[in-house]
């Protein structure tokens, strides 16, 4: 993150005129969205952009800059507390904690990650805090070793509810969440088979291919051929675990933006995506279109759609609270509440139960959702056992390249922490059933 580049212009009665920098400008609302008002990042991000303005770089900086805040949002907190002797306005505290993660996280150069925070606050009329904003950043360059020491980043990170929720899967699992969600994930892809690893690309034991963090898809040679797709190597385990196979009839509910419409298409396998948002639609069907494979896509409400003939197989990729995206989706730690996830249990049991429906007797069902929370994984399998489907655990031999992901019932539990030395992966729960014939 660099300062702007032009020295600022005298304004009226001699103060110099706040540079415009959209970059900052997106970054702050985006924060003050989240913190104020638990609005998605990628909501705020699209609004933001069309404020100020902005174009593509400015808003890639901003969005980096805004991650990397949520990423550290309660380290930022407990620096900054021994220097607020008066709790400030909650934007002036965002456009701090955003100073900091520039000086402390983002190798800002001081006097840049200082000035413009103080230009920030002037443009939108909190100069009185200038000062403060001043003083308190420029401690907070020259003493950042000695701040971070001995704070607990990881566990501060987290909130209290989420960090008692992940405990459930066993006693060291907050920690080691907690710390793959510490850094920015990096790009994984999945390969259309016969298609030789990209250069840079590292080959993991699932077959994915992975590339440091902030690298284009878009620039990988191969990606407008439709060589490969954008999927987390976690996010590829539960098609793979459908087990689907060239002549049978399988659904994808909630499809979009269709990674594992794609891996089913690729088996041979007849594939239906249905998917409801209107909005996700054109991104399913590009992506089917790019990687020129053959797959019907509906746009209908999986609680009501129904198969022309019972399936051989459906994979329910049920919408969730999506935890397990928060090293790609960090705001989604301080937008969710424990509230929240009723609703969504409710809304994955009556998907189950339309899911069951559309299958002959005999055929499989993979449950899935990209959740680290327990109403959503272990209590929604048993919730499907009681709706009369019979579990059908994934075998050792099956999850033999990631068995520390089997649970004892067979289901598939991944989280951020796992295969921490390669860069870890995203959180997903899933189950396998079939229907009683
Ligand atoms: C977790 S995302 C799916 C990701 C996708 N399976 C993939 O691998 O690329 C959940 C999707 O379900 C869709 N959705 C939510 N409720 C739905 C419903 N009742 N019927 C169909 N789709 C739904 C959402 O719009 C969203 O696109």
């Amino acid at each position: 993150m660099t300062s702007s580049p032009r020295p600022a212009r005298p304004g009226r009665r001699g103060q110099p005129r706040p540079q415009p920098d959209p970059t900052r400008d997106i970054a702050f609302d985006i924060l003050c969205g989240v913190v104020e008002h638990r609005r998605m990042l990628d909501t705020s991000l699209s609004r933001a952009t069309e404020t100020h303005k902005a174009d593509p770089r400015d808003r890639a900086a901003a969005h980096r800059l805004a991650a990397a805040t949520l990423r550290h949002l309660g380290t930022l907190r407990a620096v900054l507390e021994p220097f607020l002797r008066k709790e400030p306005p909650e934007p002036v505290r965002v456009a701090l904690m955003m100073g900091c993660a520039q000086l402390l996280y983002l190798e800002t150069p001081p006097h840049a990650a200082v000035g413009t925070t103080v230009s920030l606050l002037r443009r939108r009329g909190l100069a009185p805090f200038a000062g403060l904003a001043n003083a308190v950043l420029r401690k907070v360059a020259t003493e950042m070793g000695a701040l971070l020491e001995g704070l607990d980043q990881p566990r501060l990170d987290i909130p209290q509810w989420l960090w008692s929720s992940w405990a459930t899967m066993g006693p060291k699992v907050p920690r080691a969440i907690a710390t793959g969600l510490s850094h920015e994930a990096p790009l994984d892809i999945t390969l259309r088979p016969g298609v030789a690893v990209p250069e840079g690309g590292v080959l993991l034991p699932n077959g994915s291919v992975r590339f440091p963090a902030g690298t284009r898809v878009t620039e990988l040679p191969g990606y407008e051929q439709g060589d490969f797709w954008v999927q987390d190597a976690a996010a590829t385990l539960p098609a793979r675990l459908l087990g689907a196979r060239e002549g049978e009839h399988v659904a994808d509910l909630c499809a979009a933006p269709g990674g594992k419409t794609a891996q089913l298409a690729l088996t041979g396998a007849t594939v239906t995506a249905v998917e409801n948002n209107p909005a996700r639609m054109p991104r399913l069907l590009e992506n089917i279109s790019r990687l020129g494979l053959t797959a019907q896509a509906i746009q209908a409400d999986a609680t009501s759609w129904q198969p022309p003939a019972p399936l051989d197989a459906v994979l329910l990729d049920a919408p969730c609270s999506a935890t397990g995206t928060a090293r790609r989706h960090p705001d989604v730690l301080w937008v969710k509440r424990p509230r929240d996830l009723a609703g969504l249990a409710a809304t994955q049991d009556r998907l189950l139960a339309a899911a069951r429906d559309m299958l002959r007797p005999g055929g499989r069902l993979v449950y899935a959702v990209c959740s680290l929370q327990e109403e959503e994984g272990p209590a929604r399998a048993r919730a499907a056992e009681a709706m009369g489907l019979e579990p059908m655990p994934f075998t050792e031999e099956e999850l033999a390249f990631l068995p520390e992901a089997r649970t004892r019932e067979g289901w598939l539990r991944t989280h951020p922490g796992l295969w921490a030395d390669k860069g870890g992966m995203d959180g997903f729960f899933a189950a396998r059933f079939t229907r009683k014939g």
